[in-house]
């Protein structure tokens, strides 16, 4: 799906307007009665209170439209007009009438700090302030309103987005803004909905389909675009019957030291889980049997040195190279790592230590391979690329990044970011359960694994990590996030395959 501006969400907006030859007013009571149908459909009449707050622009009126049809199915609703300005929408106007016509009443007004309404926890309130309309900080009593309606503890759903929340740029600490514990949000997710500065005000997400211009959002090139099961299904190959292991390549994964052989067998397990024909594992001397024993399906080459890697001759073809994980910094590992560079000409995948090693020797850059995935979790891209002022910031950086070095990064967090092609994707897979030991090696031997049977770089990450992702979520449901631990996304990843095509 993909992620658009404001502004683009606008131009969206009046092309549907222009095309299916509807008024404003006719888009505005779509919208919100798609939003109304999905309250009704959760709350069930019940007698909970509900306190809607308007704005006096669009996002208010969405919000005179939701208390009307809420009215008319019998919901106890209070409405309050934040009146932050005389100068009030058309479409706010029209449904402000047609509210009063059903209820015989004038809804509140909010004009000072003097007429805050008390807000119970147990009320469940309705944030239809500001949408994608704000353009500069909340100031004075609306702020200060912001802040009373989330010192209630109240249940908020947020409206578009969360009031005081900007769809273009970071919010300072101290300004003010809604804390929703769910949003429901027009057509398209908004990108600050995924940034882990501003994600946390958002709740629980869903998007409503309000039905803008078809041409108009499938020929527009979006600021990103979200992986969920539709995008990754797209990308995923399926196998001829006709094929033999040599047909699904060979991944070479490197890495690994004296007490960090775990890492490189997680990462070759995975990339034979995910499909690679066949999958050699490159350490040191000390990781020999441990590796034989726990993975005979791969082959495993020594280096001469016991406890870490001084000299990577392999000797091979590889698909794919992937290098880093466990592998420390030892300056014969990295002298090593430099040879390897230099006589590899096929993307790579590098992660951990081989991303540190880059950082700290930025000469290494020049030899890296184009297309080549990165994948560092954000404390692994500072050191890469040096700081950012917020999200926004970082996001150009790394698209800077990549693009000057032809590479496909990998963003690891809460959302994981892939740029590459002077795009950027966000998955929509994975949850806390995993931040844990070993989680980013088997990444990168799920990627390595695509890359191997031949998926292009930018693709085998795109998929990769929204197979991760899925894996876990596999995971969590039956051991709970706190059990989940990285071999088990591994031992999934053959539920996440056969999830991928279910739905
Ligand atoms: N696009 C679509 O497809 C559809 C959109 N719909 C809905 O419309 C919403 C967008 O509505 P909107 O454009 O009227 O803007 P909204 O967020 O209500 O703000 C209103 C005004 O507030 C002002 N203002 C800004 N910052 C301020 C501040 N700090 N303090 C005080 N005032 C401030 C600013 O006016 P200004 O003062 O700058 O003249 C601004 O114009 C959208 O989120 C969705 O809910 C749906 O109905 C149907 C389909
Ligand atoms: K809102």
């Amino acid at each position: 799906m993909k992620i658009f501006s404001a502004a683009q969400l606008k131009k969206a907006d009046e092309l549907t307007i222009k095309n299916q030859n509807i008024s404003s007013t006719e888009l505005m009571e779509r919208a919100a009665s798609l939003v109304s149908a999905e309250i009704h459909k959760r709350l069930q009449n019940s007698d909970i209170a509900i306190k809607i707050f308007c704005g006096v622009g669009n996002n208010g009126g969405d919000g005179l439209v939701i208390a009307r049809h809420l009215i008319e199915k019998g919901y106890r609703v209070k409405v309050f007009v934040v009146n932050y300005s005389d100068n009030r929408s058309n479409d706010f106007l029209i449904n402000y009438d047609r509210l009063k016509e059903t209820t015989n009443d004038w809804p509140e007004y909010i004009k000072s700090e003097h007429d805050f309404p008390e807000i119970d926890q147990n009320d469940f309130v309705i944030d239809a302030i500001f949408g994608i309309g704000l353009n500069r900080p909340l100031e004075g009593w609306i702020a200060k309103l912001i802040d009373h309606i989330n010192n209630s503890k109240a249940f908020i759903l947020a409206i578009d987005m969360p009031s005081g929340l900007f769809s273009d740029r970071i919010p300072k600490k101290e300004d003010s803004l809604i804390l929703a514990n769910f949003t429901i949000s027009f057509q398209t997710p908004k990108l600050v909905f995924f940034l882990p500065q501003t994600m946390d005000y958002v709740g629980d997400l869903q998007i409503l389909d309000i039905g803008l211009d078809r041409e108009f959002l499938s020929s527009e090139k979006g600021k990103a675009e979200l992986i969920s099961k539709h995008e990754a299904r797209l990308l995923y190959k399926p196998r001829k019957s006709n094929s033999h292991k040599g047909n699904y390549g060979h991944a070479l994964v490197v890495g690994g030291s004296y007490g960090k052989i775990g890492s490189v067998l997680l990462s070759s397990k995975a990339a034979l889980r995910t499909g690679a024909g066949l999958v050699s594992t490159y350490i040191p001397k000390c990781g020999y049997s441990i590796l034989q024993t726990a993975l005979p399906e791969a082959m495993v080459i020594t280096d001469k040195n016991d406890e870490k890697l001084t000299n990577i001759d392999h000797k091979m073809d590889p698909s794919v190279i992937c290098f880093g994980m466990g592998a420390g910094k030892d300056p014969e590992t990295i002298e090593a790592f430099k040879k390897l560079l230099q006589n590899t000409h096929k993307p790579m995948l590098i992660d951990a230590d081989g991303l540190n090693m880059i950082a700290e020797n930025k000469e290494l850059l020049k030899f890296l391979p184009k297309k080549s995935v990165l994948t560092p979790h954000p404390k692994e891209l500072q050191r890469l690329i040096g700081d950012w002022k917020d999200d926004f910031d970082k996001i150009e950086k790394v698209q800077d990044f990549t693009q000057s070095h032809d590479l496909v990064l990998v963003l690891k967090g809460s959302h994981t970011f892939i740029f590459g092609d002077g795009h950027m994707y966000i998955n929509n897979s994975g949850n806390p359960g995993m931040a844990t030991a070993g989680s980013g090696d088997v990444l990168s031997g799920i990627i390595a694994g695509l890359i191997s049977q031949q998926y292009e770089p930018l693709a085998a990450a795109i998929l990769g990590v929204y197979l991760h992702g899925l894996s876990g979520d596999i995971v969590a449901e039956n051991r709970s996030y706190q059990a989940l631990i990285s071999g088990d996304i591994v031992e999934n990843m053959g539920a996440a395959f056969q999830s991928l095509f279910a739905d």
